[in-house]
């Protein structure tokens, strides 16, 4: 069934693609899953043992890499909790963004497809740039809330889902517990791929957006259509354009994201683990 097909129910393609990931890692179904932004990238093998991994490409519904080099691979791991008690975490290896152009739905595909593989909570993670001038390069941030400035909707239909508490306040106190010094933080996503202009970085901060980004709202939206639980938690990795007088390099972005990636994995791991 092909996603790009209005008359295909991507729900559809979401089953397709549980019973692949279930099938080829031998775990029918998955409790958790987790969306690694940019600086995540190193959390996967600190949560636990890597029990399976396969090619995101081969799973229905993910898209080819468009450069051969950027293969990923989806990773179904086995979580041992202190009680122990066993979770088995699925870690997608690809985040489509808006800004590709592929459509919402190729979007949200992955957070479809944990649902459909059991997941009744997920961790979203990204990287962003903070409104405040306070919260510089490898400060995390948990999510408390959104603005979605896409003006996109994964939804289709009359699909009037609930946002009160998009990311579940449960989830944030027991983020916390793990790290009492975690700051919150209400995140805007953007369309992208462009950096806002500072009047736009003005107007998120105007709005209340702490964090600005491309990606995790649209994600949250359809997690919470799914019933999942959600925790949204960002890593700035720069101050965003007009806060601080020198320009965005994006060298800068991704020099931020490598250093803050042990703790940060460390924190990721601690908060699958409780
Ligand atoms: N929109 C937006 N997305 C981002 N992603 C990262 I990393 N930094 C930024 C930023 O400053 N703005």
């Amino acid at each position: 069934p092909d996603l790009d097909d209005p008359t295909t129910d991507p729900f559809d393609v979401a089953s397709a693609a549980a019973e692949h990931i279930a099938a080829k890692s031998g775990v029918a179904g998955h409790d958790i899953a987790l969306v690694l932004g940019s600086g995540w990238g190193g959390a996967a093998e600190l949560i636990g043992d890597v029990v399976a991994e396969m090619p995101t490409a081969e799973i229905p519904g993910f898209l080819k890499p468009a450069v051969e080099g950027h293969r990923s691979t989806t990773r179904s791991i086995r979580v041992e909790r202190p009680d122990g008690s066993v979770r088995h975490a699925l870690v997608l290896g690809s985040r489509t963004h808006l800004y590709e152009g592929m459509g919402v739905r190729r979007v949200v595909h992955g957070v479809r497809t944990a649902a459909a593989a059991g997941a009744e909570t997920l961790i979203l993670t990204n990287g962003c740039g903070s409104t405040h001038i306070g919260w510089r390069p490898g400060q995390p941030v948990l999510i408390k809330d959104h603005l979605n400035l896409t003006a996109r909707t994964p939804l289709e239909g009359a699909a009037f889902a609930d946002m009160t508490d998009v990311y579940t306040p449960g989830l944030r106190e027991l983020a916390r517990s793990v790290d009492p010094e975690l700051p919150e933080g209400v995140y805007a996503q953007f369309h992208g791929p462009q950096y806002e202009t500072p009047a736009e970085v003005k107007m998120a901060h105007l709005l209340g957006a702490d964090l600005v980004g491309m990606s995790t709202a649209l994600e949250a939206v359809a997690a919470r259509h799914c019933r999942m639980d959600v925790l949204g938690i960002s890593l700035v990795t720069n101050l965003a354009a007009g806060i601080s007088p020198e320009p965005l390099s994006h060298e800068e972005v991704l020099e931020a994201g490598k250093q803050a990636g042990p703790r940060i994995s460390d924190l990721l791991a601690r908060i699958v683990a409780k």
